[in-house]
């Protein structure tokens, strides 16, 4: 039952609820102990690696979800046809309902000739397409990992940056997941995710 709290440091009220149960059928006797596992993006540098990984344990079945904007079927072409393995063309933009136990959130144009290409796309990517991922975990009792990007700092003056360091930071940036972005939806649902930040040197 939904509960109201007093957020100590600024009075306001705030609904807390238990998290959503995970879907029944996950635990139907169709089920066969194998985690159902969705990569947005998967197309992609990180996210084909990512699958090679994951494809490694035969528990698992991976589905990738991905525009192929910049990434493409020949970084999962040893996966295609492996009974394990999904590939569906889908934009994250647009609600996609799966069964699945994980999602792996990595779909986003990720480097400046990409994200600038079409910026207005780009923060619907980042904006509605996170919140379609986060519906999706939610719906289907999935737990989450957003990927987001160290250019949450822009050109950071602080080095290494804590969340507490709000940064230099550009339009991608702001449109890319952090805490504090996805942070009321998080809690409103009290639902188990993970952000995380890349950088590379
Ligand atoms: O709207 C989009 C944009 C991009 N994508 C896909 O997302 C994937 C991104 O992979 P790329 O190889 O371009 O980039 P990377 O693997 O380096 O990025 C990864 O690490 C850095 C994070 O900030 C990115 O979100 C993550 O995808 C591509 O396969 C691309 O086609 C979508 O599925 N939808």
């Amino acid at each position: 039952m939904a509960q109201k709290e007093t957020n100590g440091s600024n009075g306001e009220h705030t609904t807390s609820r238990p998290p959503p149960t995970p879907s029944p059928l996950r635990f139907s006797k169709f089920f066969q102990a194998n985690l159902r596992i969705l990569v947005t993006g998967g197309a992609g540098f990180i996210g084909s690696h990512l699958v090679d990984k994951l494809m490694e344990n035969e528990k698992h079945e991976v589905i990738v979800a991905d525009n192929f904007f910049t990434g493409s079927k020949d970084n999962l072409k040893k996966w295609i046809g492996h009974p394990r393995f999904e590939l569906i063309r889908h934009d994250v933009t647009q609600p996609l309902l799966v069964e699945v136990d994980q999602i792996y959130h990595l779909a986003c144009p990720a480097s400046p000739i990409f994200y600038k290409h079409n910026p207005v796309k780009t923060i619907k990517t980042n904006v509605i397409g996170t919140l379609n991922m986060l519906g999706l975990a939610k719906r289907v009792g999935a737990r989450i990992l957003l990927t987001s990007t160290s250019e949450v700092y822009g050109d950071p003056l602080e080095h290494p940056q804590t969340e507490a360091y709000w940064g230099n930071v550009n339009p991608i940036g702001e449109g890319y997941p952090r805490g504090e972005h996805t942070h009321s939806w998080v809690r409103h649902y009290s639902w188990p995710h993970f952000i995380t930040e890349f950088e590379f040197q």
